[in-house]
């Protein structure tokens, strides 16, 4: 089978690639390298089976030409911020709606016959049920990355019935581990590294959410599309997340005592009670027993995914 990774040579796009090239996929990687890097796909560049292209998705005929002669696509390409949201919407608009809506269109009368699509849990906003389920609603996303999730769903959903292929949605909580480049564990790392005696916590560090790593994540892509493939469904969507949850002011005392240092911690207070920026969902864990039915489960829970990434990031600067 031959297949489209978009944004393959970002954080879990590369991962993703690892584990198709392993299992013997033949693979393309479409990214534009804003966020994403050779160095994480540099492994394949030479090998058979392996195509790179570099581009952007907002460019409609650097698109068609990605798909040409794609049996699936694993569409990961996205800006992943949900904190950029209220000064760069239209940046979150174009690198999460247009995009999908771009590929969709080139999808039109292609080979593509299947679609795999990395959502967030964000489309749930301040979900009343937790863990929440995929069948939970009203959907209210309460920043603009999850509403631009949330429209590229739809989108998705409307094309498949509409053109005839198959889509398969991810809701994913947080994903962490090595080649992460940007959230919370990243980001106490430096600040660390730049003042060992100080960590500055952005809201109030009650903030507590489910953290999936990255290679629980992959297995649990891979298990459930095969297990979609033999379903027969048109569309479906699955949360993939973890069992347990932690909190912010948890994960600062990992790192700390990780990187061997007893900073005072030092909290901004935030916005909307707590919140470490306009649109940060504060509580977030979701109902993963659909997922776990297909027979996949994580093997790190969140405190030991947080640990695993923070040794795997300390070890690699
Ligand atoms: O310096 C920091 C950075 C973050 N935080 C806090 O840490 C938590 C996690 O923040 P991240 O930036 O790591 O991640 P987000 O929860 O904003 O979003 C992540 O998970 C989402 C799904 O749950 C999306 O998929 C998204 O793309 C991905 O970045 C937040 O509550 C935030 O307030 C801090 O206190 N200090």
């Amino acid at each position: 089978m031959k297949v489209l990774v978009t944004g393959g040579a970002g954080f879990i796009g590369s991962h993703l690639v690892d584990a198709l090239m392993e299992r013997g996929y033949n693979v393309r990687v479409l990214d534009d390298l804003s966020a994403g890097s050779l160095d994480n796909i540099k492994r394949w560049l030479e090998h058979e089976g392996f195509e790179f292209i570099e581009g952007d998705m907002r460019k409609r005929e650097i698109v068609e030409k990605a798909v040409e002669g794609v049996d699936a696509v694993f569409h990961l390409a996205a800006n992943p911020e949900v904190r950029i949201g209220s000064q760069s919407p239209e940046l979150l608009y174009e690198t999460n709606v247009l995009i999908t809506y771009n590929l969709l269109n080139a999808m039109r009368g292609s080979s593509v016959r299947y679609l795999i699509f990395t959502s967030s849990s964000t489309v749930y906003g301040d979900a009343k049920i937790i863990p929440t389920p995929e069948d939970y609603g009203p959907l209210e996303p309460i920043s603009v990355y999850g509403g631009a999730k949330l429209a590229a769903e739809a989108l998705i959903s409307g094309y498949a019935h509409t053109f005839g292929f198959r889509a398969l949605i991810f809701r994913l909580a947080n994903i962490i581990g090595e080649r992460s480049n940007h959230g919370v564990i990243y980001d106490f790392i430096n600040k660390l590294r730049r003042n060992p005696e100080e960590l500055e916590i952005l809201g109030d560090g009650t903030q507590r959410k489910s953290y999936l790593h990255v290679s629980d994540t992959v297995d649990g892509m891979l298990h459930i599309f095969e297990h979609f493939g033999k379903e027969g469904k048109t569309y479906d969507a699955y949360n993939l997340g973890n069992n347990d949850w932690i909190t912010v002011r948890e994960i600062a005392e990992i790192v700390s005592e990780e990187m061997k240092l007893t900073p005072v911690f030092r909290f901004t207070g935030g916005v909307d009670g707590g919140r470490g920026w306009k649109g940060d969902v504060k509580f977030m864990r979701l109902s993963i027993e659909k997922a776990k039915k297909t027979g996949w489960k994580p093997k790190l829970n969140s405190y030991e995914a947080v640990r695993r990434t923070v040794k795997e990031l300390l070890s690699h600067r």
